[in-house]
């Protein structure tokens, strides 16, 4: 049995697993270099709209099975970033906005009407992974975060050149996440590197359940570029689920 790695190099180990971010999809390099029609870009926001609504669903039920007072005070947060509370609009109005920026409408969005079976799939999963599993597996799922930061910002630096014609308030969610993602990693960090690091077994498993969750932000991204690529129109037919 091998020795656990340090806190340093677990930690190391886990920020090396961001080569796998969907940061470098197809589908995201696309969208950073301008590439995307405007029907696409759409098809995105509309889709992602649906991990949106799940996320806070994810992190009441990580709250649900977890039974330490403090950890669920400073989790509590993330739900009110995406909800919203009395005085502030979350994150999920601020996705609207989003999707009102890129002239879908706010029915467009909140109907779900274009979210894809992949999407509802794979945000699914990671709703259930949380409902399932210890409330420390599911914080290490969240850890994602860490790579978000990188994203969000060449989101707000790419932008505005490549897609004048999206409306600035658009930018809102992303600007709002910068500072949400890194206080979050804080604390999702915090939780791994202490449960996970009881063994080189636990540690093996921590990076098997960020693989989980990176894979479920890739498949999104398939499915979305699934629905958006600019195929025949009979392939597209037939790739459309019947209801
Ligand atoms: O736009 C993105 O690429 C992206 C990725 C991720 C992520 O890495 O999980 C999140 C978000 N955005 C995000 O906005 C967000 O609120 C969020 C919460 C979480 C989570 O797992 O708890 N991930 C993410």
């Amino acid at each position: 049995m091998s020795a656990p790695w340090s806190r340093e190099e677990f930690e190391e180990k886990l920020r090396e697993k961001g080569k796998g971010y969907h940061i470098y999809h197809p589908f995201h390099v696309m969208m950073y270099e301008g590439k995307l029609t405007r029907e696409q870009l759409q098809c995105w926001v509309a889709n992602r709209f649906y991990y949106q609504i799940g996320i806070p669903q994810k992190d009441a039920a990580i709250m649900s099975n977890c039974p330490d007072k403090e950890i669920r005070k400073g989790w509590i947060q993330r739900i009110i970033d995406h909800d919203g509370d009395g005085t502030a609009e979350g994150g999920i109005e601020a996705w609207i906005k989003l999707g009102e920026a890129v002239g879908l409408t706010r029915e467009d969005v909140t109907s779900l009407r274009l979210v894809s079976p992949g999407v509802r799939f794979a945000v699914d999963a990671y709703i259930n992974f949380a409902r399932q599993r210890p409330w420390q597996e599911s914080v290490c799922s969240s850890l994602t975060e860490l790579f978000a930061p990188h994203i969000h910002q060449q989101r707000i630096s790419s932008w505005p050149s490549m897609y004048p014609w999206v409306k600035e308030e658009g930018l809102i969610y992303f600007k709002k996440r910068l500072t949400e993602a890194r206080r979050d990693v804080e604390q999702g960090l915090a939780v791994t590197l202490d449960y996970f690091s009881q063994s080189r077994e636990m540690q093996e498993k921590a990076l098997d359940i960020l693989q989980f969750k990176l894979d479920v932000l890739w498949v999104i991204a398939d499915a979305i570029m699934l629905a958006s690529t600019d195929i025949k129109v009979e392939d597209r037919d037939y790739l459309r689920q019947p209801r």
